[in-house]
């Protein structure tokens, strides 16, 4: 389990745009060790500039989209098409736009879908999508280059809210129900599963992120800020905008 690491940018939309840059990046360098990539994605404002950054960069077309997995932290369980899926953002701001292998978007089930709406079996749909492109060596996941997540001002990531009964799941993907942020019925990674990822990424930008940034870098209890509870195997690194870095602790502060 890698220790956190913090950057900060100027203002949101730089950050957004070094995101960009190092998700443009990351996906090369993992095509020219591996062949291939894997990506998973997030929902949330902060994400969808970082998408239509993406979109912005001459680089992009360096990176081998149909060799690119995209897979998703968490969704909300609403039909497909909905404007207020993760998925319909990421297709919309990123997934339209680059030369991806429709085969290997791996969107999370919508209520309207094959598993009917029913989230416990949309989510146990998911795991065995999951299980299906597993490594050799691991029964469940397939491996993960980058996993970027958006901070709730709650200290909230993916859908794994603070203190609610998600924590107690250990299978990879949970359906959440009764979620404090709307809508209330959602499909999560679970910590342990976010946790597999190569990296992580934690996106935030905005004074009303600060309180939660600076106490899960504090090492604030994962059940009560969930975002102090994901580590990537090799990194765990915090992109931040000033306004969402003002109570990082002081160790941390060097790479600002
Ligand atoms: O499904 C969701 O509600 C999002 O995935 C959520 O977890 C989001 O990432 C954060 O709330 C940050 O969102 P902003 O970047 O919009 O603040």
């Amino acid at each position: 389990m890698s220790e956190a690491s913090v950057a900060v940018h100027a203002d949101p939309d730089l950050l957004a745009q070094a995101v960009a840059a190092r998700l443009v990046v990351k996906l090369l360098d993992a095509q020219a060790e591996r062949g291939q990539a894997s990506v998973v994605l997030t929902g949330g404002r902060i994400a969808a500039a970082v998408y239509r950054a993406v979109t912005q960069l001459p680089a992009r077309d360096a990176v081998d989209w149909s060799r690119v997995d995209v897979w998703w932290g968490d969704e909300r369980f609403l039909p497909a098409g909905d404007p207020e899926r993760n998925e319909t953002q990421a297709r919309a701001a990123l997934l339209d736009v680059v030369p991806l292998d429709p085969a290997r978007i791996h969107p999370m089930p919508a209520s309207d879908g094959p598993a009917g709406n029913d989230p416990e079996a949309a989510a146990a749909g998911y795991a065995q999508e999951l299980a299906r492109a597993a490594r050799p060596g691991n029964a469940t996941l397939p491996h993960f280059d980058v996993l970027m997540l958006g901070v709730g001002e709650d200290g909230h990531v993916a859908s794994v809210f603070p203190e609610h009964p998600v924590h107690h799941d250990n299978r990879p993907v949970s359906a959440v129900r009764g979620s404090p942020k709307p809508p209330p019925v959602r499909t999560t990674l679970t910590l342990p599963a976010i946790n597999t990822a190569e990296e992580v990424w934690l996106v935030a930008a905005g004074a009303d992120k600060a309180r939660a940034v600076g106490m899960a870098l504090a090492g604030a209890g994962p059940v009560r800020l969930p975002a102090a509870g994901v580590r990537g195997v090799s990194r765990t690194l915090w992109l931040l905008d000033r306004a969402a870095a003002t109570d990082v602790p002081p160790r941390l502060r060097s790479l600002r």
